[in-house]
């Protein structure tokens, strides 16, 4: 794994008349030619945004994180190419988030949107974190997932499965529940980030296999995605 931090570095993307996603000439590309796609998560504070990025990045659980000041990078060399995906961990904590907020999104390929399952306020976060992308421009056809955390605190639950699918549903995002902490959803976050990375790289509906039975997947849908309110 690869800590590295360069918030000046910039990833241009733009989208073809037949709306693929393309990736601009220089920067985009590592020193190997490889492609490099920038996925930021963003969520409010302690929903684990940095455990899941660690668990994709790192393979394990991470004991003990502090809360993220501003953004961490992450990076993964992926299998495919050789292409690399860098996650931006962002701070959900208004007063880290201040001076770097317009870094997060600038350029960006893909957006993680994290709640907690045990916190129902965090769940009632997310329009508020999915308008904050739309303030800054994030176009429309940049893939967003929708991803529950901490499904193995299960007596601990706040937000029902059918209430996220009814949020995710009003955004036209696949939904995703699993848990960095628990061992055995480590192939499922990695499904996560990878579903997002093929996606990226062939910019076609793909149809997440699902490891386990508490697992939620849906197939990318390629309507463009709109903002929405849940008729549940
Ligand atoms: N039980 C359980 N705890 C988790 C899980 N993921 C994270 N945690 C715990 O939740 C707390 C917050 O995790 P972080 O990853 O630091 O949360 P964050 O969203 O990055 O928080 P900020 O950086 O402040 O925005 C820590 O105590 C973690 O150990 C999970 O899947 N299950
Ligand atoms: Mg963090």
């Amino acid at each position: 794994m690869a800590i590295e931090n360069k918030p000046g570095e910039r990833f241009d993307t733009v989208f073809s008349r037949n709306d693929s996603l393309e990736l601009s000439s220089g920067v985009d590309y590592d020193s190997g030619h490889a492609r490099i796609f920038k996925i930021i998560v963003i969520g409010d504070s302690n929903v684990g945004k940095t455990c899941l990025t660690y668990r994709f990045c790192g393979g394990t659980f991470l004991k003990n994180p502090e809360a993220t000041i501003g953004v961490d990078f992450r990076e993964r060399t992926l299998e495919l190419d050789g292409e690399s995906i860098k996650i931006w961990d962002t701070a959900g904590q208004e007063r880290f988030r201040k001076s770097m907020v317009e870094h997060y999104y600038r350029s960006v390929h893909a957006v993680i949107f994290v709640y907690d399952v045990t916190s129902l306020a965090s769940f009632e976060s997310i329009p508020e974190w999915v308008e904050e992308c739309s303030r800054h421009s994030v176009a429309p056809l940049v893939p967003r997932i929708l991803v529950g955390n901490k499904c193995d605190l299960r007596e601990r639950r706040e937000v029902s499965t059918s209430a996220a699918h009814c949020l995710a549903d009003s955004y036209n995002f696949p939904l995703f529940e699993t848990s960095a902490k628990d061992p055995s959803e480590k192939e499922h976050v990695d499904a996560i980030f990878l579903t997002l990375a093929y996606r990226l790289k062939s910019h076609k509906p793909l149809r997440l296999k699902q490891p386990s039975e508490s697992s939620v997947g849906h197939l990318w849908n390629q309507r463009e995605q709109t903002t929405g309110v849940c008729r549940c």
